[in-house]
């Protein structure tokens, strides 16, 4: 655990191309995220554990594979995680979803809690943390704690893109928490934003600049 992938697949980082490109507008943008969310779904599933049953086919009894273990949960941080749920859930119907809402006040970039609602059995469930930036960390590293404070001991972050000082705050915080990425930019600039990033996520989501 505590380890960092970067889902290098050619079609997330194509995908990845227009997000960040300043040209593309809400409604591209919201596509393009919903597009990268299910193919990092994709990626992130590839090592759920199966195990083998007996299935009746037309013609014969076969054995097959169906998904073992725990069942997933994914909570994207509020407001941007939104944009990656749908996504996911194309490929993980099944998956209950909890929310954590936080905003980075922007002039400390100190997170604030102000909702969270999380399905009653997260202590059982593999979670899947959703937030397309990781900048400073800080939003990211309490959402973890509020869910580990709630009982959830099975958890991985998803961002599509990351800087280095967030990635060192959440292996510091929490290094039992796996972490997957379409990209690992740079830095963050003096404002908190991740160069060279895609600017804000929330904003171009939904509109809101
Ligand atoms: O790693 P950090 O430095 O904490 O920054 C990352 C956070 O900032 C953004 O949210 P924002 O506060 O803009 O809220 P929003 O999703 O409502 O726009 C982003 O979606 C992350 O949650
Ligand atoms: O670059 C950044 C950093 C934090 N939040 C964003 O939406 N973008
Ligand atoms: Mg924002």
């Amino acid at each position: 655990m505590g380890n960092v992938f970067v889902l290098d697949h050619p079609l997330i980082q194509h995908k990845l191309t227009y997000i960040r490109d300043k040209r593309t507008g809400t409604k591209e943008f919201r596509e393009l995220v919903d597009e990268v969310a299910m193919l990092m779904a994709f990626e992130i599933t590839r090592n759920l554990p199966v195990q083998e049953i007996d299935t009746e086919t037309p013609v014969t009894t076969a054995t097959t594979k169906v998904l073992a273990g725990k069942k997933i949960g994914l909570v994207p941080i509020l407001r941007a995680g939104l944009g990656m749920v749908d996504g996911m859930l194309d490929l993980i119907p099944a998956a209950k979803v909890g929310h954590v809402g936080l905003y980075r006040d922007p002039e400390t970039l100190t997170p604030h809690e102000y909702y969270i609602k999380l399905p009653s059995d997260i202590d059982e469930r593999e979670l899947i943390v959703i937030d397309p930036m990781l900048a400073t960390g800080g939003s990211a590293k309490d959402a973890i704690a509020s869910l580990k404070k709630r009982g959830a001991k099975n958890i991985r972050l998803m961002c599509l893109i990351a800087a280095p000082e967030g990635v060192e705050v959440i292996k510091e915080a929490h290094p039992d928490v796996d972490i997957y990425l379409a990209a690992l930019d740079e830095k963050l600039d003096e404002k908190g934003y991740i160069i060279p990033g895609l600017g804000d996520a929330g904003d171009r989501l939904f509109g809101t600049k």
